[in-house]
């Protein structure tokens, strides 16, 4: 049974690694990112709503992200451990999620933090853009991502850094080579 998070910038790679350390684990990854991008696609009304902030690489109102968070959590494929990516991204997002582990008297194991430099994710996103077409990967639309990530995301790594559940891992080279380093921290972060 693992409960964690995976934490980083727009671009850091976490739903690469998060996919991988799911199968490795054997948890569900939940994205939050791709749960919005499946009701846009669909044109459900969490979609349409979600499309206006998206685009502009605004976070979707918490009060909209934590109801599907607590939905998602409550089904029962999330019994055996569950990986979220993507969530919190605020420190309101924080408090709400710690409400819904307590009534189910869960704890995180783990929160994994991802790291890179803002350049290195810049170009990384970039050269996302042109295969995947990411309506929000446009060079303004990152920037204000990697802000908004500064602004808002650096303080709920803190806060889980004060709990000392905290583990960073250095996103920088061969995605293969940073599958490795995050499955370490992991074993590490379990035996602590
Ligand atoms: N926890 C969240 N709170 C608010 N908005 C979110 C959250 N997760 C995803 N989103 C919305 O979905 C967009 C894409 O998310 P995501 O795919 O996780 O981006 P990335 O992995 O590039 O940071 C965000 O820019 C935001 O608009
Ligand atoms: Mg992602």
């Amino acid at each position: 049974m693992t409960r964690m998070l995976i934490i980083g910038p727009p671009g850091s790679g976490k739903g690469t690694q998060a996919e991988r350390i799911s199968e490795r684990l054997g948890v569900v990854a939940i994205s939050t990112g791709d749960i919005f991008r499946a009701n846009v696609k669909g044109e459900t009304p969490l979609g349409i709503e979600a499309k206006k902030y998206m685009d502009n690489g605004d976070f979707v109102p918490d009060s909209v992200t934590n109801k599907m968070v607590r939905d998602r959590l409550s089904e029962s494929d999330v019994e055996s451990g569950f990986l979220l990516d993507g969530y919190p991204r605020t420190t309101a997002q924080v408090d709400y999620l710690d409400e819904i582990l307590a009534k189910n008297e869960e704890k995180l194991d783990v929160v994994l933090q991802l790291t890179a430099d803002d350049e290195e994710l810049v170009h990384r996103l970039l050269g996302r853009a042109k295969e995947t077409g990411r309506s929000d990967d446009n060079e303004a639309v990152i920037r204000h991502r990697l802000d908004l990530y500064h602004e808002q995301t650096e303080a709920v790594v803190a806060k889980y850094a004060e709990r000392g559940i905290l583990t960073q891992v250095d996103g920088i080279g061969p995605i293969d080579e940073v599958t490795d380093r995050v499955m370490q921290a992991i074993k590490a972060a379990q035996a602590a």
